[in-house]
């Protein structure tokens, strides 16, 4: 694929990112947000469950979009390939329309639950949906309940803006020693507009002077430069997934469907290792899906054969060629190439030439007639017939 000195170049670099990348997994696997990769479980999407060995897949260097996620064997349309759990998680900032739901998986929660309550030190209430889920959230949960983020939160609220609340998980996570600070370094860092970094200027002070009130030990929060926050948001940027849930049970789909009629249809956002490296495509051979929670499942759409890189759609692929070049380019900073826009600029073409075609066919009759009558008022029938038929003629390849 690549010229052999490149190839060289691009095997060391692709065997020393894998390496980090099983640093940094064998270093998560210590962390409560433990087994974020595991392998599928035999359609366990309706029920049944029998394990089939490692994942059929594994990260390789690609020619022209960095990392990807490529297939080992064949895999069959609708096959699950892998599932993963969330390294970092945060609901949806709250509104008035914001679902009500486990402050650590995001599931759903309905009024009629038996919820777990934490106390805030600011009044505010965290939200569980069982004990293993409050256990696993003592990670950042310990940390973060030290602190009064009245301000922080409302800033970024009026903001809208949603990464901020889950560096500020990520921060809470490193303090309590729950995960290391460069553990998202392996993942890609979005560009950042230098005003996009002058906003985040502020909420790094706001973060760091909230941890300072709340006496956080200086050394405990060493990590926390200008520099680290920026990293993290930047990589939150183009890593992240807005989690909608399918829903398990009735009770889910209802919350749901009300969460959608009220405007808010994600529960939240997470971060993961393994899906942070499938790449973009306007017409995916993977999907990802969320039942009941932020775990995500990687389901093939169609059949795939060994050696292909499996992709997924970052975007609402019903937008049409144009929007969704656009959103790449702003939100993800890459020109797509794929074979659906490869196919919309041969449709644009086609559509192109056909109008060339009837413009130049009108000129045509336009001409012929004007010549049939001048033949006509000259009495020249014979010629005027000619002109006629001409025009005739110039129609049916205009209609063909
Ligand atoms: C979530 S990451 C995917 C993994 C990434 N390739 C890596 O090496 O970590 C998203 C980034 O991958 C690159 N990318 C994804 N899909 C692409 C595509 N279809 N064409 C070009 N670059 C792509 C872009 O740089 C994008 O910002």
């Amino acid at each position: 694929m690549f010229s052999s000195a490149g190839s060289i170049v691009l095997r060391r670099r692709a065997s020393s990112e894998l390496r980090q990348l099983l640093t940094v997994l064998r270093q998560l696997s210590h962390s409560p947000f433990s087994t974020h990769t595991s392998s599928p479980e035999k359609d366990d999407y309706s029920g049944k469950s029998t394990k089939l060995g490692p994942p059929p897949i594994q990260v390789s260097l690609t020619e022209s979009a960095g990392r990807g996620v490529f297939a080992t064997r064949r895999i069959g349309a609708g096959e699950l390939i892998h599932t993963a759990e969330p390294l970092v998680t945060h609901p949806a900032p709250s509104g008035r329309d914001a679902p009500h739901v486990c402050y650590y998986c995001l599931r759903l929660l309905g009024k009629r639950d038996g919820v777990l309550v934490a106390t805030a030190p600011n009044g505010g209430l965290w939200y569980f949906c069982g004990d293993v889920c409050r256990e696993r959230a003592k990670v950042f949960l310990e940390v973060e309940r030290k602190a009064d983020w009245s301000f922080y939160d409302k800033h970024c609220r009026m903001r809208q803006l949603k990464y901020p609340f889950m560096v500020k998980r990520v921060a809470c996570m490193v303090i309590s020693g729950g995960a290391s600070a460069d553990c998202l370094d392996i993942l890609q860092p979005a560009f950042l507009h230098p005003e996009t970094i002058i906003e985040m200027e502020e909420e790094f002070e706001l973060l760091k002077a909230t941890f300072l009130k709340a006496q956080i030990n200086d050394e405990l929060i060493a990590f926390l430069t200008k520099q680290w926050y920026i990293g993290i948001l930047a990589r939150l940027r183009i890593n992240s997934f807005r989690i909608e849930l399918i829903g398990g049970s009735y009770e889910n789909l209802l919350a749901s469907a009300a969460s959608v009629v009220e405007g808010e249809a994600a529960v939240g956002n997470a971060v993961y290792m393994l899906p942070s490296f499938y790449n973009h495509d306007c017409d995916p051979n993977v999907n990802i899906l969320w039942i009941e929670n932020a775990d995500a499942k990687i389901r093939a759409l169609r059949d795939i054969e060994a050696g292909e890189e499996l992709r997924i759609c970052y975007i609402d692929a019903s937008m049409d060629c144009k929007a969704r070049q656009t959103l790449l380019a702003e939100g993800f900073g890459f020109q797509c190439h794929c074979l659906r826009k490869e196919q919309a600029k041969a449709i644009s073409k086609t559509l192109l030439y056909k109008r060339k075609l009837c413009l130049s066919s009108a000129k045509l009759i336009v001409k012929a007639l004007v010549l049939a009558s001048v033949q006509m008022v000259t009495s020249d029938l014979r010629a005027a017939n000619l002109f006629i038929l001409l025009n005739i003629i110039i129609l049916f390849r205009f209609k063909t």
